[in-house]
């Protein structure tokens, strides 16, 4: 029995889906051009294919699981669960009109037509503000419409900011946020759930780590009390004597969000020799 994930064949999500598999201890032997790989030591077999294609094919219960845009799933995926999101490919999916347009409330799209790759999320987004206008179904470079003529807005996925800076446009409404979730098929069933916990279980692990770092400092000993009342810590930090009377050595994880801060008090309160490590798993 093995647990099929489906991953994007190739595009933003193909990379970063790689990796986590392999931080979990998962090898996949990767021929580019296949469309099918098993892992060599985990009971699972990976289908690469094209993001806007996975929930159908979770919906099926063709694949049990897939590491897909959350976009996507709020677009196409009825019934599908989130079972842990990834941290990876944040964007919004966002409203956008030409720059030079006054944009004053969503009333302003009444009776506009409006060019996007997401006609279900931009409906829903209609529908709630009771609002009128045409929706033109277009697959890519949905950011030009408005210069050749094809419609009076936009909505498409923003990041940076930069491809609609770069056609003039201004975003005037954010519809949803997104970032890579594991995705879980409604059709799943209960031995391949049991392969998919351990999947979980390291995946969190990962995860967790990912927002730690491990620190380890020099200490006089005059100053530990304040230095311990600084740090976080998972349980309480490790403090071990230096070779050199009257100073300790200080080790412990911090989050990587609240690390500048910490560093910057535990310098003040007298910490020397500071190094930071990453950390490959983290099993709570
Ligand atoms: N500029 C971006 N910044 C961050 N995340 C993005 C960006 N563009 C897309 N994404 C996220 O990555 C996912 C995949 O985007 P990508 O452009 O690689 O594929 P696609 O063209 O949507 O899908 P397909 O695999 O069907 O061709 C999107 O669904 C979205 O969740
Ligand atoms: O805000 P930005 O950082 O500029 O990112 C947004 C752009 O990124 C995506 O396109 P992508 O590059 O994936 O090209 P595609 O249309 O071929 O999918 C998306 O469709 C936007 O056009
Ligand atoms: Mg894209």
């Amino acid at each position: 029995m093995k647990l099929r994930i489906a991953i994007q064949k190739s595009g933003r999500l193909n990379e970063d889906s790689l990796d986590i598999l392999k931080n979990c201890g998962v090898s996949i032997d990767n021929g580019k051009d296949q469309l099918k790989a098993s892992a060599r030591n985990f009971p699972m077999e990976v289908f690469y294919l094209r993001n806007g294609d996975i929930p159908q094919y979770l919906k099926d219960g063709v694949v049990d699981i897939a590491i897909i845009g959350e976009n996507v799933l709020f677009e196409k995926g009825e019934g599908i669960t989130v079972a842990e999101k990834l941290g990876f490919s944040k964007c919004k999916v966002s409203m956008a009109i030409p720059k030079g347009k006054q944009y004053t409330s969503f009333k302003d799209f009444e009776g506009k037509r409006i060019a996007t790759s997401y006609p279900n999320t931009v409906n829903k987004f209609l529908e709630q503000n009771g609002i009128n206008a045409d929706i033109h179904l277009i697959n890519g470079s949905v950011e030009i419409a408005p210069n050749i003529g094809l419609a009076d807005a936009i909505c498409d996925i923003v990041s940076s900011g930069s491809t609609l800076f770069k056609n003039n446009l201004k975003e005037v409404e954010v519809l949803l946020k997104s970032e890579a979730v594991l995705a879980v098929s409604p059709k799943i069933d209960n031995e391949r759930k049991v392969i998919l916990d351990k999947l979980l279980f390291r995946i969190q692990s990962v995860l967790k780590a990912r927002q730690s770092k491990y620190v380890l400092m020099n200490v006089p000993n005059n100053s530990l009390d304040t230095i311990l009342n600084i740090l976080p810590g998972m349980r309480s930090p490790t403090v071990l004597p230096l070779a050199e009377e009257g100073w300790s050595s200080v080790h412990t994880v911090i989050n990587k969000d609240t690390f500048w801060e910490v560093i910057d008090e535990l310098k003040q309160a007298g910490a020397e020799g500071i190094l930071v490590c990453p950390i490959e798993k983290m099993v709570l």
